[in-house]
């Protein structure tokens, strides 16, 4: 077996005195989708915001490609190969499609030769095209963003994310919002781009999640009560006594 991806051991996080997660350890292999569930307030979020380097752990290792990720800020995450979308989208209504992956790429270059010459604003537009295409949007490139369908918004966010090239890609809720056709979309999305890299989502539509994902981990007050394939976590007794008088859909 290959060395994991990302490899999390005893992880937690603390809000004063309050413990929203603890005693996490997974590793994650590379190009899987694994589903981070749980029940409102789990601790799905806070889990996401410490792999993605918004919230430094209070407690445990977090190891990426071997390298501690021990005081890392979150800006090198990106440049370290872990890139992630938000819950809320997240972009520049006022500017073309185009013009928001532009703009993510040059904040992800070197600030120094940002404006080097003509090669370097080439470069920055072949990247924003390839990570439009990625995502299917090359036909909106023109279009202004707050002008696009609820969920090409947030393909966009995924091409902003994208212009990292990351190996890790951390998704939000990705199809928060979305109605069934959409939903299917984004499905076809994530399933094309977990063939070339390793993705991590936080989902609530139950039925999409053991559809799509390799692996499920389960939260519960913090704690990581199950993880398992989708047959695995379906039958777990504690899963489904957890999820039991939700309103989840889980069944
Ligand atoms: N910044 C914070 N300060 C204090 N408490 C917080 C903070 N962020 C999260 N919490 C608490 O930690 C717990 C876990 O929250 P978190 O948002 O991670 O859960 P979640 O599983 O993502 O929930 P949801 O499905 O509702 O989004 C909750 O009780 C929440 O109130």
């Amino acid at each position: 077996m290959s060395a994991p991806l990302l490899a999390v051991e005893n992880i937690g996080r603390r809000f004063g005195g309050f413990v929203a997660l603890e005693g996490v350890t997974a590793s994650f292999a590379s190009n899987k989708v694994t589903a981070v569930i749980g029940p409102n307030g789990a601790g799905k979020s806070t889990f996401f915001n410490v792999l993605s380097g918004v919230l430094p752990p209070s407690t445990g290792t977090m190891r990426f490609k071997g390298r501690d990720l021990a005081g890392t800020p979150q800006h090198r995450f990106a440049h370290l190969g872990i890139a992630r979308s938000y819950q809320i989208t997240n972009i520049f209504p006022e500017l073309s499609v185009h013009e928001n992956v532009r703009v993510a790429a040059q904040a992800f270059r070197s600030r120094y030769d940002i404006w080097r010459d003509r090669a370097a604003l080439t470069e920055l537009d072949d990247k924003a095209a390839a990570a439009l295409a990625a995502v299917g949007l090359t036909h909106r490139g023109s279009a202004t963003a707050k002008f696009l369908a609820h969920g090409q918004q947030r393909a966009l966010e995924i091409a902003i994310a994208l212009v990292a090239d990351p190996e890790l890609l951390l998704l939000d809720e990705p199809t928060a919002g979305m109605g069934p056709e959409e939903t299917k979309e984004m499905i076809a999305l994530i399933e094309k781009l977990a063939a070339e890299r390793t993705i991590l989502l936080v989902e609530h539509k139950m039925k999409m999640i053991l559809g799509l994902s390799d692996r499920i981990l389960v939260l519960h007050h913090g704690r990581l009560i199950a993880d398992g394939n989708p047959q695995q976590i379906q039958s777990d007794p504690e899963v489904r006594r957890v999820y039991l008088g939700q309103n989840d859909g889980y069944a």
